[in-house]
């Protein structure tokens, strides 16, 4: 199957009579079609419901296939559904007990009556509470829906399955129990205060697409008024893997930081925490683009400098990295030879990969590899292992030198599944939060 394709799962009404199934996979290839796995979903006398997937190049011919079908007598297409929207279909995560409940006895040691004697316990100790419940292990993934990936203010709900998927992510990479809350209201101080209320139940906190610039405020505040770890994904977690991803791409191009100019085009939440990541770790000098002047103002309270057009920054770094949302906005010609580029916007970048390399680019990334996956699943394993009570900057620097250790010669960044580089975060950022703890 290509890889290029579109896919989608077309289920179909076809009458119970031998050759009907040949006769429908006729019609969708002759229009173009090509097939992929057949499931039978009911067998019926009059009619038999399957599923069938099927690729194809573009919207056109997929309108040619079900014409098609529908053509043929009898035969009907009930829904068309795509393979990314069934792969959610029930949602991604769920809640599971880890205890067996068979007997009356099983019911009272891990319900009433004998759950009341721990929750004494609790009462009295309420460190205990790490011990005998899953509060130490879980962490509210929080979001406004203010800023999803690069769709814009679409609400929590319409959010939801980022969250879910960070959710999974942090399941699957770490172990660690990531429950999504979707808040409905933009107002930070009634983020801040649900957020602050919601605390008791978790160890961490993961601010999620939360847009610029009430996520500096709301991070800081809670900040301020949790001793539990908060940390915006946009902003910190996308600072550390794009510092990791220059780190590798510095060292392969033979470039010093110190001596490297780089430019940020977009400075909102992820934006401005890149250039203030770049800067502290001590790049010759960052340039920054933004189409509201609030936020070059920002950039420039923190020691940056503002341009007013991209093609002047891209005339005048060395590595460029885009956070606008806004895909194809690095034209092809603003590319000079040699520049690194790490258009890292979702889900599309602002120039694909392959562009900025045949325009000359020494290296390119977009926003799939160069993603905060490969940072936030380390970073909260590591301080939920140490009880941490905040991330720290030296805990985010040596969360991107471990991934930048972790990356194989030729690459940007290691592959988002690989398990070493989530315990190699994990690690750094334990040790970081240990030392720390013992001064
Ligand atoms: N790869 C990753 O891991 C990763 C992580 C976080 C965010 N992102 C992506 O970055 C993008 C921005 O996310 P964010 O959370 O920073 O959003 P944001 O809304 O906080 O920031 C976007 C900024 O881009 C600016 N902007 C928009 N259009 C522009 C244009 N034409 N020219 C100049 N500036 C422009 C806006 O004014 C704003 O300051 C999204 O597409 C998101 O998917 C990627
Ligand atoms: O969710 C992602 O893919 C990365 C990032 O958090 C984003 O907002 O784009
Ligand atoms: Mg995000």
């Amino acid at each position: 199957m290509a890889y290029n394709k579109l896919i989608r799962t077309l289920m179909i009404e076809i009458p119970s009579v031998p050759g009907s199934l040949g006769k429908v996979t006729t019609a969708i290839g002759v229009a173009g079609g090509d097939i992929g796995e057949v499931k039978t979903i009911k067998v019926g006398l009059a009619y038999t419901l399957r599923n069938i997937t099927v690729q194809f190049e573009n919207e056109e011919q997929l309108s040619e296939i079900l014409a098609a079908i529908n053509k043929l007598d009898g035969f009907r297409v009930q829904t068309v559904s795509d393979e990314v929207l069934r792969a959610h279909e029930g949602g991604k995560v769920q809640m599971k007990s880890k205890v067996p409940i068979e007997s009356l006895a099983d019911l009272s040691r891990v319900y009433t009556p004998g759950v009341a004697n721990v929750c004494r316990v609790i009462q009295e100790e309420p460190e205990k509470a790490k011990i005998y419940t899953n509060i130490g292990n879980s962490v509210a993934i929080v979001t406004d829906g203010t800023a999803i990936l690069g769709l814009g203010d679409i609400g929590p709900v319409a959010g939801m399955p980022v969250m879910e998927g960070k959710s999974a992510l942090f399941d699957q990479l770490v172990g660690i129990n990531g429950i999504p809350i979707l808040l409905d209201t933009k107002n930070p101080d009634e983020i801040v205060e649900t957020v602050k209320h919601i605390a008791p139940g978790f160890s961490g906190i993961l601010l999620e697409d939360i847009g610029s610039p009430h996520c500096f405020e709301v991070e800081e505040r809670l900040k301020k008024a949790l001793d539990i770890p908060v940390m915006h994904d946009d902003q910190h977690g996308t600072a550390v893997v794009t510092l990791a991803a220059v780190i590798s791409a510095c060292k392969s191009t033979g470039v010093d930081l110190k001596e490297a100019s780089v430019g940020q085009i977009g400075l909102g939440a992820a934006g401005l925490a890149i250039c203030r990541m770049l800067m502290a770790y001590g790049a010759k000098s960052v340039l920054g683009a933004d189409r509201s002047q609030e936020a070059k103002t920002r950039l420039e309270n923190y020691g940056g400098t503002a341009v007013d057009q991209l093609e002047e920054l891209m005339e005048r770094c060395d590595i460029v990295i885009a956070t606008t949302g806004v895909a194809g906005l690095i034209k092809k010609e603003w590319v000079r030879k040699g520049q690194i580029i790490l258009a890292l916007s979702n889900p599309k970048p602002e120039i694909e990969r392959g562009e900025a390399l045949e325009a000359g680019a020494a290296y390119a990334a977009d926003g799939r590899s160069v993603n905060n996956v490969l940072g936030f699943p380390g970073i909260f394993r590591g301080v939920l292992n140490a009880q941490a009570k905040e991330v720290t900057h030296p805990m985010l620097v040596a969360a991107a030198e471990a991934i930048a250790s972790c990356t194989k010669p030729g690459d940007l960044v290691p592959q988002p599944l690989d398990p070493e580089v989530h315990e190699a975060v994990a690690a750094a950022v334990e040790n970081v939060a240990l030392n720390l703890g013992k001064k």
